[in-house]
This record gives C-alpha cells, sequence and structure tokens, in this order.
C-alpha cells in the first residue's frame, strides 16, 4: 500500500455506508476502500490516506452481482491485502453481457449525477432522452439532461423548453462545451466526493466538456495505459478519473466514471424508471377500470379518455408503449434474480 493524501469524504464516503459497518471494521487492520480502477483480476483501491492494487476477489462471494466494480466501497484487510466484503451500494449499473446473456456485467456502483449528454441539433431526440431518463430512474441515480453545443443552435431555449418538458423537475444545463465559463455551470455537480457518469451518443461533446471540467487536454474518457499486478500492460478505462479542475477548485474535485459499458448503456429491465418519467400515464392507468386494462377499447380506460380529451399527447403515449413492451419483451431474456438498490443519492 502507498500513502495517499485522500480523505473519505473526498472519495465519496456516505452516512449510508458509515452505517453498515460493524464494531471491527471501524479499527484494526480492516477498513473501507473506495474500487477506483478495475483490471483483469485486480483492483485499485483508495481509502483514507492509503491507495494501492489488490487482488480482486472477495474473501467470499455471494452471487453474481458480488464482485467489485468501479465505484465499489469494499472493507479490505491492510494486512493482508485482501478485499473482505462489498458494502450494499447506494446504485449500480449493471447490464448483460453482450456475449452472454445469463451473465450480468457491472459497469460502475455509487453514482450521484448521471450527465444525459445530447446536442442541440439532430442528435437531439425525445424518446432517446426518455429512454436515458427512464435508466437514471431504474437505477436510482439523479439525471441531470445537459444541452451542448448552444452557440450553434439558432434557438437553444426551444431545446431547453423541449428538455425541461421531458419529465417534471427535470434539471437541465446549457453549455458550450468549448467555453469554460459555460461548462463552469457543471461544476456543483462534479465537487468534492461527487460521482457523476455520462451518457450520450457520440460527437455530441462528452469528451470535450470533460476535459473543460479538468481544465485539461488530455482526453479524459481516452483508454490508458498501465501496468497490472503481473507486471504487464494493460489497457483499461474501466476507471474513476478525478474532476480536479480550475472550474471545480484545485484538490476539490469529485470523480468522472469512466468505463466501456457506461458508453453503451441499455437497461436489463425498466419498469421502475418508466412509471418515473411517465408518472402522469402511469397515473392513468391506475384509474382505469380494470386493473388488467391494455387501454385500447376497454370500456372506461382512463388513458384513451385523456387522449380523446386532448390532455394526452398520442406520440407521448406510443413512446410509452414501446417501452413497456419491450420491457415485457426482455423480461424473459433477464438473468437471476439479483437484488437490486434503489434509493436516491441526493433527494
Ligand atoms: N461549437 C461547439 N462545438 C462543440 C461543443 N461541444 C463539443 N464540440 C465539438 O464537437 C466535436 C465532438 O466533441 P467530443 O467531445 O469529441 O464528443 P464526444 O461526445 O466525446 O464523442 P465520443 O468520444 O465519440 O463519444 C468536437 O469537434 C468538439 O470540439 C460545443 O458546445 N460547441
Ligand atoms: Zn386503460
Amino acid at each position: 500500500m502507498e500513502s495517499s493524501d485522500l480523505t473519505l469524504e473526498d472519495l465519496g464516503w456516505r452516512d449510508a455506508f458509515s452505517s453498515q459497518l460493524t464494531a471491527e471494521e471501524q479499527g484494526g487492520d480492516l477498513c473501507p476502500v473506495r474500487v477506483m480502477a478495475v483490471h483483469r483480476g485486480w483492483i485499485d483501491i483508495a481509502g483514507s490516506g492509503l491507495s494501492g492494487m489488490i487482488p480482486s476477489t472477495l474473501r467470499s462471494s455471494q452471487g453474481p452481482v458480488d464482485r467489485a466494480t468501479a465505484g465499489d466501497w469494499l472493507i479490505v484487510d491492510r494486512a493482508k491485502l485482501e478485499a473482505v466484503r462489498i458494502l450494499d451500494r447506494i446504485n449500480l449499473f449493471q447490464r448483460q453481457a453482450p456475449a452472454d446473456q445469463r451473465r450480468v456485467q457491472l459497469i460502475a456502483a455509487n453514482v450521484d449525477t448521471l450527465f444525459v449528454v445530447t446536442s442541440c441539433n439532430q442528435d437531439f431526440n425525445v424518446a432517446r432522452l426518455e429512454r436515458y431518463l427512464v435508466m437514471a430512474g431504474e437505477v436510482g441515480v439523479t439525471p441531470v439532461v445537459v444541452l451542448t453545443k448552444i452557440d450553434l443552435a439558432h434557438d437553444p431555449d426551444h431545446y431547453l423548453e423541449m428538455a425541461r418538458a421531458l419529465q417534471p423537475g427535470l434539471q437541465v444545463e446549457m453549455v458550450n462545451g468549448r467555453d469554460p465559463a459555460s461548462v463552469a455551470r457543471l461544476a456543483r455537480y462534479c465537487g468534492r466526493g461527487n460521482t457523476v457518469a455520462l451518457l450520450g451518443s457520440s460527437g455530441v461533446g462528452k469528451s470535450t466538456m470533460i476535459n473543460g471540467l479538468r481544465g485539461s487536454s488530455d482526453i479524459a474518457t481516452q483508454p490508458i495505459r498501465e501496468i497490472d499486478g503481473k507486471g504487464r500492460h494493460t489497457t483499461t478505462s474501466r476507471q474513476l478519473h478525478r474532476l480536479d479542475g480550475p472550474l471545480v477548485g484545485p484538490r476539490k474535485g469529485g470523480w468522472l466514471v469512466d468505463t466501456p459499458g457506461m458508453r453503451e448503456f441499455h437497461l436489463p429491465e425498466a419498469a421502475t424508471g418508466i412509471a418515473e418519467v411517465f408518472d402522469d400515464i402511469t397515473a392513468l392507468t391506475l384509474e382505469c377500470r380494470f386493473s388488467n386494462c391494455t387501454h385500447g377499447a376497454e370500456p372506461g380506460c382512463m388513458v384513451q379518455a385523456m387522449l380523446q380529451n386532448g390532455t394526452l399527447d398520442p406520440q407521448r403515449l406510443e413512446r410509452w408503449r414501446k417501452l413497456v413492451l419491450e420491457d415485457a419483451a426482455g423480461a424473459s431474456g433477464r438473468p437471476g434474480t439479483h437484488a437490486r438498490k434503489r434509493k436516491k443519492t441526493n433527494g
């Protein structure tokens, strides 16, 4: 282990983790650390005043999601350089492994804010944004829609209005990623101890934004060559990057989760997220006469009633139907019955 000047607060420690510690985990050789990067068989960890690399194997592992992933908090045995257990997560991004649908791939844990990034041009797509927001709701992470390239848009406020209409109370920020003064709007989400992740299509300006926040031109989101535990070079980008640029404040920055899966993330399941993003429609369905109403031609269908009287946007209803159908279709191919956490971190 090497020493470091990081504190647990810098690393994103929360009361939700303190309350999980047993008496013997609060002294002696056992201590909490955060997983900063995941390599094949090894993890980079950082805790109060220490950092280093240890084998990723847990002393005992229970079930498919009981594996360390980027952002996790672990109890480690400092003397034996061993990972003991994973603390219950505030949230977890996971997906079905592309190669094997029965396996889950863990992407990142304990994320505070999800930047849903889109540019103010043809990339702006209501259905796609709703999908991202459904995902945020499902994982239990607070989304912030970031509209980029406002300098190129003829009428950026139009995009702002459309974005705000996606979900009640949704936070929306507009930035010109190339202008540090503009990117500074995002700094408040990236401060000490905060963990953010980004979602958005290629080319919308994610890297530009991150570089602006970090105040450097190194591409924060490019894979980094590292030396693994056996002294080999490996390419990994499954890690947390410090957001420590001048906009956030030197030594005050939080963490950016950047893992390959994050950028291609799609939903393993979505019912909770759909209910959240489409809470207006969900509320209507509860008032239909029949509990198994398909909102087609049944009598006493509240959804149809609101459609008829013009209260409900038919396109929004169509997008909702599509997501619900997809979720139902996905249900059959899903991996095991893992417990899911859904607790909001900030608010
Ligand atoms: N005018 C303008 N250009 C921008 C803005 N944000 C990004 N760009 C430009 O858009 C291009 C794509 O930006 P990137 O930051 O590479 O996009 P990305 O989302 O990281 O793309 P991937 O790495 O493919 O996922 C670059 O040429 C940027 O300079 C912006 O707010 N305004
Ligand atoms: Zn109905």
